[in-house]
Parts: structure tokens; C-alpha cells; sequence
């Protein structure tokens, strides 16, 4: 017999909630674009904007020109037809009748649950903020406009502490009775856990209110986001609240971080084979886009799941995409199966931990080709000696983002010499470096993604394995940096052999003097494997039987590597 399950509908409030906070001004076609991508991603519910004070909330000042734009207009219009609800919240009188001349089919009303919070945010009592929505509903429903509505700080409120459980159960019971055909529960500050919405939802549904009338919105402030969601769709939730790439949070509540992220509601429901009509490829594409227009990388994508993705081979294939992120269709390839696990995100550093032994360090400073930096270096060497004795890794695999695998030492801001008392200068910081990935007791590759200069050229050959694009370069730049090359040229190339010395000499004189391809490196033996493009890499990378092996100068190679 197969086993129904129902569905569940996502909210999505990036374009309201996601934008509101940001200081830096989000253009107007942004936002426009933004709704539409996320209608083409498959949402059908999405919260526009909202009607507030523009003093209050800077940020969505703009939201008339947003409704009037002739593309959101014609979604507005008639958005049942297009099978759509895409509610514009409205604090009051004033934000109904501004919403209702852009012709908007569906407000949100909002109240607090808490007295210091709803003075801060509406700067009315709880009362004076139901009277309000009472007004709002009323002339909304007369105009045949639908109401949702919301109660904020149902868990705790960011000024008063923990919430009344009592409050919460009237203000959801006078929302229901001013006519809201919903009301979404708001953890704004983020202190929810699943046992404390297991708990407020046994309260309410006691208390004679109908889960099928609340939806859950959760903010991700501690990381509980996902599991109250889940928790909440056990208890019989069947509405969440949720932003594209984890952006949001209440201007007025101070320290709460963003919603919990569409992706990873997406992705969790999907797993579990719950259907939410969103593609999930697409919605992590536009998380991504998202990110690099208000933050300028994607360096906070919401999860490390998105952040994997996004970094996928062929990601931009949306056939290749879809097939694989469903589970029954997974493609038989360990880095897709594997789980993967944040170890740690430092400056301009990413590390994961795959659940097939790899360990990933993504140099992630592609705006300046991913030079290092002291801090980045200092990450490298403290992830390598937290891993040192970790049996659950046994590869660590060393890469970057971008055009480039490593462009060497950033010395516009570091020093090679050890000129303040107290810091180490990088030149002794990347002899560290080297010689821990050189004696490291694990298989150590560098997956050169891009060209690689001066220290990154460095950085590549201390590794054991070195799989190249084929489009990259290597190229040892006529700076101060070549000592630190030459310096591990001569420690770390065989010295014990002639034949060796010979092909030492060939490269160091071909690497002095222009870039040198991948191919070209083959020939040589530098190169374990050439791979077309980031998927072949990956594939090669799979394929990759390095093994670390001992020879007789006492270095370690990777057993592959035919010096
Ligand atoms: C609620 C008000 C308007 C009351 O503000 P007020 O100061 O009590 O109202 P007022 O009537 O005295 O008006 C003050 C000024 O705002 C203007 N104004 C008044 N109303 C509007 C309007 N609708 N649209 C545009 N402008 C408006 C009005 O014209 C006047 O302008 P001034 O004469 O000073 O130039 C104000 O406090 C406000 O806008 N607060 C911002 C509330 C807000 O947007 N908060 C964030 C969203 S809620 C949230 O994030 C929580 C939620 C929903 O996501 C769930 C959760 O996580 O808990």
C-alpha cells in the first residue's frame, strides 16, 4: 500500500522578511527579480513586500514600486488563476488602503504576543496592535481581499523574556476571529526548540485552535530553525514560513538571526519523499544569486548542503540537477552520497568533512584569486593539526573557488618578514604549512580548480596527489615568494636520486621561466591526473587511489605521483 503523505505549503517571505533588515539599499529590479525567480523556482506563496513606514523600515520604502511594476503587477492581478496567493503585509489602515490602489488580493496583518516587542516594532500595545488588525481585516475582507495573520514572539520576546503561552493562545484566537484564514506562529527571536513547539502546539490545539489554521515561522537564530519545522510537521503543521538563502530578521529584535532557510525546508521535505512543488535546484541558484546581490558572495548561503551544491559539478544543468537531487534517482557517486558536515568555516576558508573520508579546505577568496592571507594559512594549519588524528578522515583534499587555485601570499597584507614582535611572518607560517602537509599522516591532494602562482604553486606540490584542470596554469612569479619555492623544492623533491635531480633541475628552470599547462606537467610527472572540466575532476578525484607511501629520504608521496 502506498503511504500518503500530505503536502505541505511553503511561505516564502524572503522578498518581505529576507530584505527588511539589510542596510545597504537593495535595488527596486532586484526585488522584482528576486520574486520572480523565486515564482519560477515553483513557490506559490510569496510575501511581496510590506506597507510600513519607510522610516521604520528604509529598506522596503520602495515597496509601491515594486506592486506598480508591470511584472508583479500582472501576478497581482489575478493570482489565483496563476494558482499564486502573494500576501503585502499592512501594519494598518494606511498600508491596507496603499495596498488595496496596487490592487493586492492579499494582506498580512501583524501583532505581538508581547507587550515590550510590539511597542518596539508596531509602537502599540498588544491590544491597540489587534485593534489595528481588527480594522485592517474588516475593510480588507469587505474588499474581498483575503487576511493572514501573524503573532510575533511566541517563545521569547528580545526585551521582556519568555513568552505566555496564554498570550500567545489569545492573540492566535482574536486573529482567527478577525476573519485571518491563517495565522503564521512567529519565533522571532529564534529561541524555539522542538520541544518547546511540541509543547506550545499541544497547548494550542487543546485549546481548540485548528493546526490546519497555523503555520510555523521560524527563525534560525541558535540553529533549531529545521528541527522546530520538523517537530512542527509532526505535531500536524502543514504551512512554514521560510527565505531563500536564510535571509531575514526583525530590525527590532535585536541579536535574532534569519529565517530558517526555503532550501533546507526543501531539501528536508523532499527527502523525506513530502512533496513542495519548489525545485530545489533552482531555489538553491537563486539563494546564490541572492546572496552575492546583498552580501556580495555567497559565503552565507544558509547551509553547507546549498554551498556543496552551488560548487557542484555541472550545477548549472537543471536535467542533471533535478535527476540527481532526488534520492531514488541518486547518482552512484560517493561525493553525492556522501554526507557532508561543516567542520568549520574560517575567513575566507571552507572546510567540510565528507561521509566518504575526504576532508575538503576550499580556499574561498576568488575576488583576489585566493591569495592567502595570515588568518587563511593559520586555518589551514589548525584544520590540519585538529584532523591529524582522526580515523573517520582519510584524505584531505585541498582546492579553491574560482579562476584561480591559489595566486600565492596576498603581501599587499602580509609581511615576509617577522617584523612585528608577537605575529609570525607568512614566509615561516607557510614553511609550517608545508611541512605539516608534507609529513601529514594522510593521503593530502590538491585539486587545482584554476592556475596556482608563486606560494600557491608551493602549496600544490607539497600536497602528495595533484589533479589539474587542464585549462590551468602554473607559474612561478619573479617575486620574493621564490624563495619559499625554491626553499621547498630542495626540501621536498627527492634528493637521493640523479634522475630525480635531473627532472628537479627541468622543472624548477621550466617553472622559473612562463606558465606551464597541465599537460605539460604530466609529461613531466608533476600531475597525477588532467580533468576536462569540475566534473571530470571530481570523477578523477573518486577515482583517486593515492596512497601515502615512504621512501627512502624520508618524505612522503602519494604513491601515484611518478617522480
Ligand atoms: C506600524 C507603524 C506604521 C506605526 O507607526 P506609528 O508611528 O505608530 O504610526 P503613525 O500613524 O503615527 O505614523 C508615523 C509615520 O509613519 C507613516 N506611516 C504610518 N503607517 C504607514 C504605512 N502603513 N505605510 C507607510 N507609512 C506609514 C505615517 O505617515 C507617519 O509618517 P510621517 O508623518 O512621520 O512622515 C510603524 O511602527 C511601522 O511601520 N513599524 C514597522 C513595523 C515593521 O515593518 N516591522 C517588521 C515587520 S514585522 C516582523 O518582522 C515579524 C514577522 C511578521 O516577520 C513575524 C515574526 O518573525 O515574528
Amino acid at each position: 500500500m502506498t503511504r500518503q503523505i500530505p503536502e505541505v505549503r511553503i511561505v516564502e517571505v524572503g522578498p518581505r522578511d529576507g530584505l527588511q533588515s539589510i542596510q545597504d539599499t537593495v535595488p527596486t529590479e532586484t526585488k522584482i527579480e528576486l520574486i520572480q525567480r523565486l515564482r519560477q523556482a515553483g513557490l506559490r506563496s510569496i510575501e511581496l513586500t510590506s506597507v510600513v513606514s519607510p522610516r521604520k523600515i528604509p529598506q522596503l520604502a520602495d515597496c509601491q514600486e515594486v506592486l506598480a511594476n508591470p511584472a508583479i503587477k500582472r501576478l497581482i492581478e489575478d493570482p489565483e488563476k496563476l494558482g499564486l496567493q502573494l500576501p503585502v503585509l499592512t501594519p494598518n489602515l494606511k498600508g491596507l488602503e496603499i495596498a488595496l490602489s496596487r490592487g493586492v488580493k492579499e494582506v498580512a496583518v501583524f501583532i505581538s504576543a508581547t507587550e515590550r516587542f510590539s511597542q518596539a516594532n508596531i509602537n502599540c500595545s498588544i491590544e491597540g496592535g489587534l485593534e489595528r488588525a481588527r480594522a485592517v481585516a474588516r475593510k480588507a475582507i469587505q474588499a474581498g481581499v483575503a487576511v493572514r495573520g501573524y503573532v510575533s514572539c511566541v517563545f521569547v520576546d528580545p526585551y521582556d523574556g519568555p513568552t505566555n503561552p496564554s498570550s500567545v493562545l489569545h492573540c492566535v484566537q482574536e486573529l482567527l476571529q478577525i476573519g485571518c484564514y491563517e495565522v503564521s506562529l512567529g519565533d522571532t527571536t529564534g529561541a524555539g526548540t522542538p520541544a518547546k513547539v511540541a509543547t506550545l502546539l499541544r497547548y494550542l490545539e487543546k485549546n481548540s485552535i485548528p493546526l490546519k489554521r497555523l503555520a510555523g515561522h521560524f527563525h534560525d537564530t541558535y540553529g533549531q530553525a529545521v528541527a522546530n519545522v520538523l517537530q512542527a510537521y509532526i505535531c500536524g503543521i502543514r504551512v512554514f514560513d521560510a527565505s531563500v538563502g536564510g535571509l531575514g530578521g526583525c530590525p527590532f529584535a535585536p541579536g535574532a538571526k534569519g529565517n530558517v532557510s526555503t532550501e533546507d525546508v526543501v531539501l528536508m521535505f523532499q527527502n523525506a519523499g513530502i512533496q513542495t512543488g519548489v525545485n530545489l535546484t533552482e531555489l538553491i541558484a537563486t539563494g546564490d544569486w541572492i546572496n552575492q546581490q546583498v552580501r556580495g558572495s555567497s559565503d552565507t548561503l544558509p547551509s553547507d548542503y546549498c554551498i556543496e551544491m552551488v560548487d557542484m559539478p555541472h550545477y548549472k544543468q537543471p536535467q542533471w540537477r533535478e535527476k540527481d537531487l532526488h534520492l531514488s534517482s541518486f547518482r552512484p557517486m560517493t561525493y553525492m552520497k556522501a554526507s557532508i558536515r561543516r567542520v568549520k568555516h574560517a575567513d575566507k576558508i571552507r572546510i567540510f568533512q565528507l561521509g566518504n573520508g575526504d576532508l575538503k579546505i576550499v580556499l574561498n577568496r576568488p575576488n583576489r584569486e585566493n591569495m592567502l592571507t595570515r588568518s587563511m594559512i593559520t586555518a589551514m594549519i589548525e584544520c590540519l593539526k585538529t584532523c591529524h588524528n582522526d580515523s573517520s578522515i582519510s584524505r584531505i583534499v585541498i582546492t579553491g573557488t574560482g579562476p584561480y587555485f591559489c595566486a600565492g601570499v596576498d603581501t599587499k597584507r602580509e609581511s615576509f618578514e617577522d617584523n612585528n614582535p608577537g605575529t609570525t611572518a607568512a614566509h615561516d607560517l607557510l614553511i609550517q604549512l608545508f611541512g605539516i602537509i608534507d609529513q601529514y599522516p594522510k593521503s593530502v591532494i590538491a585539486c587545482l580548480n584554476g592556475h596556482a602562482c608563486g606560494a600557491g604553486v608551493a602549496l600544490a606540490f607539497a600536497c602528495d596527489e595533484r589533479i589539474m584542470m587542464r585549462t590551468a596554469t602554473i607559474n612561478l612569479n619573479p617575486t620574493k615568494e621564490t624563495n619559499i619555492l625554491t626553499d621547498l623544492v630542495n626540501r621536498y623533491f627527492p634528493s637521493t636520486a640523479t634522475k630525480q635531480d635531473d627532472k628537479k633541475e627541468k622543472w624548477h628552470r621550466t617553472l622559473s621561466s612562463r606558465p606551464i599547462n597541465g599537460p605539460e606537467l604530466q609529461l613531466l610527472g608533476l600531475v597525477t591526473e588532467i580533468a576536462e572540466n569540475k566534473k571530470d575532476m571530481q570523477m578523477k578525484l573518486e577515482n583517486c587511489l593515492c596512497v601515502k607511501d615512504n621512501i627512502s629520504s624520508g618524505r612522503t608521496f602519494g604513491s601515484l605521483t611518478k617522480l
